[in-house]
């Protein structure tokens, strides 16, 4: 049996894959990058199993090489990468990692808004380059996020993990949903907004937290932003490619919203001279929503744990279900 890691782990985390009998682990020799389209598409040929992540691209033509695949375990909740369609034509069980990561997650959303909103790194960065001159009284001045109005999109696990903390700051908590969440409305007293326009005109935070998907592509685009108050911030950890990156930018630059704490991006990484790097008010992080060592470790660990028992015949302990 032929196990492929498509990312350097820590031999001693993959362990349980190399203790399955009469098994092979190949294993990409760098964690930095993503192994490259031709040595996937080479490996994956003849691959019983495949430990893999975010940036490789599971599409229909790499699935359709994979005649032996029989689980792909994504060390991530989203699974936007993977054909599904393709996953299920083929009998392919697809493991993911929900849950461990969802406080971190929240954690992250929340820094990045109350980053954005105290212009925490135009502020760090007079100090670092130093240029601080004085207190004065209304230098690096941002909005308050006690009291205020946040709006979330996609209530689902890392939605109400964020819509706890904002209940924690004693802001008013709006969200749209597919459908209504009734747990976040008796936990933290959110309040539902079918109409996402509502959401949009009367929020002071917007978060993004839908996962990405042909349905969530570019739904936030220059008519959502027109719709933002104008001292409005965005934030989006869930994929770049739910918002048009082109509006915006549009949006910002015009000032028809305040800021943007953004995780993602259409195609990562971005470069320097990425459009979205220009404005001051983008703060711009590496994806890294889920970066504690706590929680990638729990899902590294989850992510072998999926992959093992779909080789062995035992069910998957997150399994991503076909539509
Ligand atoms: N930045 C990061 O590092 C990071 C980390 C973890 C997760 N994520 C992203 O966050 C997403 C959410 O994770 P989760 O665990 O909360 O998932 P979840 O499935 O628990 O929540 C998603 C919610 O979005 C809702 N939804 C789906 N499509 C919708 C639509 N078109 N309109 C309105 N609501 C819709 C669902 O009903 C659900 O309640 C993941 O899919 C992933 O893409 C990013
Ligand atoms: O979907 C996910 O899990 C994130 O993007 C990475 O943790």
């Amino acid at each position: 049996m032929k196990i492929l890691v498509t990312r350097k782990l820590p031999k001693e985390m993959i362990k349980p894959l190399y203790e399955i009998p009469d098994s092979t682990v190949v294993m990409f020799d760098q964690e930095e990058i993503p192994m490259p389209k031709k040595d996937l598409l080479k490996e994956i040929r003849n691959a019983d199993g495949i430990l893999a992540n975010l940036t490789d691209d599971l599409n229909r033509e790499v699935l359709k090489e994979a005649k032996q695949l029989k689980v792909i375990s994504t060390m991530a909740v989203g699974y936007d990468n993977i054909d599904m369609e393709e996953a299920e034509k083929r009998g392919i069980k697809v493991g993911h990692t929900p849950y461990v990561l969802t406080e971190a997650t929240a954690d992250l959303t929340f820094a990045l808004l109350l980053s954005v909103s105290r212009n925490l790194p135009q502020a760090a960065s007079i100090v670092k380059n130093n240029q601080w001159k004085s207190w004065s009284p209304f230098s690096y001045t941002g909005h308050q996020v006690h009291g205020a109005t946040i709006g979330i999109i996609g209530m689902g696990r890392i939605g109400l993990s964020v819509a706890r903390r904002a209940k924690g700051f004693s802001m008013k908590v709006l969200y749209h949903n597919r459908s209504r969440h009734i747990e976040s409305e008796n936990e933290v007293g959110a309040i539902y907004c079918e109409d996402i326009d509502t959401l949009l005109a009367q929020s002071d935070y917007v978060v993004l937290l839908v996962p990405g998907s042909k349905q969530t592509t570019h739904m936030f685009g220059e008519e959502q932003f027109k719709k933002m108050k104008n001292k409005a911030y965005f934030i989006n950890t869930s994929r770049g490619t739910n918002v048009d990156e082109q509006a915006l930018f549009h949006a910002l630059k015009e000032g028809e919203i305040k800021g943007a704490g953004l995780d993602v991006f259409e195609s990562e990484p971005i470069q320097g001279d990425h459009p979205l790097l220009e404005l001051d008010n983008v703060l711009a992080l590496p994806h890294i929503g889920s970066a504690s060592i706590e929680t990638r470790t729990e899902m590294a660990e989850l992510t072998v744990t999926n992959l093992k028992n779909g080789l062995t015949g035992k069910p998957l302990v997150y399994e991503v279900q076909y539509n």
